[in-house]
């Protein structure tokens, strides 16, 4: 939608962003620094963001990454992988996050692997409770993450997040939420889903969360980026919440289009539906936190397409924070 057509004026105020980077692979079950946000932030696209933000430079913070052996993989814990150098790393996303926030800027984290949403989504949280406000989360995703950290099959922490913020903390997670302020299921939408486990999808109608499968995307056409955005936005209008926070997993898109994610399932919309999606979704929409995950250099190929899809839609994301 264009700002005339959006009755926007012309001239924007540049938000305040503050931007976490991250390498982090734990959470799909491996070590090493995935690169990834310094690819993204390559070949000129620091310069291009910093402009579309109308800022001289890019409040960019890496957050470190613990050092970690392979013989780790299960030392904290009978399932879930590497889960206390996880935690460390979200504790201190978590902190920033929260920091930000509180700083009145608009924290978007560059992963990393979703499992960085633990982190971010806590720091909104702790915000958010300090406001008295509740957060609504919206995953762009192939898939829902949320097993509970007792029900993941994988034990693959990046499948774990949003029930983790949901409350589903078993024991693990606790000192991330001092407030236990969590997010409500209804408070949670999901838009290109088409992996999703038993006890996900179990837990997904219990609490009442709204699933925009990758089915029902195709079943409207090529205009669902305008109705589901539109419906997400009323959702969002009608829920009672006032933190919007977006999750865009690059796994969501078509592996076809972005073949540099660890979990690719295929079936997923095209580069160009998830974009219009991402700019009809935040011109109705102030988003007030944003994560981009799952890209890894590593597992691109030959002719860079996953780095392309990365980077066209960080600027998306960061297009549409102009307000
Ligand atoms: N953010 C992701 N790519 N998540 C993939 C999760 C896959 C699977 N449901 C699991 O829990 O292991």
């Amino acid at each position: 939608m264009s700002d005339h057509q959006n009755n926007q004026p012309a001239e924007h105020v540049a938000p305040e962003v503050k931007i976490f980077s991250s390498g982090l692979r734990l959470g799909t079950g491996r070590t090493g620094d995935s690169g990834a946000a310094n690819a993204v932030l390559s070949g000129g696209m620091d310069r291009l963001l910093a402009t579309r933000l109308q800022v001289k430079a890019l409040d960019y913070t890496p957050v470190e990454l613990p050092h970690v052996t392979e013989d780790q993989i299960h030392q904290d814990h009978p399932r879930l992988k590497y889960l206390e150098p996880i935690r460390q790393h979200d504790f201190k996303l978590k902190d920033g996050v929260f920091n930000a926030l509180q700083e009145g800027k608009i924290p978007f984290t560059i992963g990393g692997d979703h499992a960085i949403a633990i982190g971010t989504l806590a720091g909104v949280l702790e915000h958010s409770a300090s406001e008295g406000k509740q957060v609504f989360a919206l995953w762009f995703d192939a898939h829902t993450d949320i097993n509970t950290p007792s029900g993941s099959e994988s034990g693959n922490v990046h499948g774990v997040p949003l029930a983790v913020a949901q409350g589903h903390t078993e024991g693990l997670f606790e000192d991330f939420y001092p407030s236990q302020h969590f997010v409500q299921g209804p408070h949670s939408a999901f838009v290109g889903v088409r992996s999703i486990d038993p006890p996900e999808e179990e837990l997904a109608q219990q609490a009442g969360m709204h699933l925009f499968r990758a089915s029902r995307l195709k079943e409207i056409g090529p205009e669902w980026p305008v109705q589901i955005a539109e419906e997400v936005s009323e959702l969002y209008r009608n829920s009672g919440a006032s933190h919007f926070h977006f999750s865009f997993d690059l796994d969501g898109v078509d592996p076809s289009v972005a073949p540099s994610v660890f979990t690719d399932v295929p079936g997923g919309p095209s580069l160009a539906q998830a974009l219009r999606f991402v700019e009809e979704l935040m011109a109705r929409v102030r988003v007030d936190s944003m994560d981009f995950v799952e890209f890894d250099p590593a597992l691109d190929n030959a002719a860079g397409d996953g780095l392309r899809a990365a980077q066209m839609v960080v600027s998306k994301l960061v297009e549409g924070l102009r307000k």
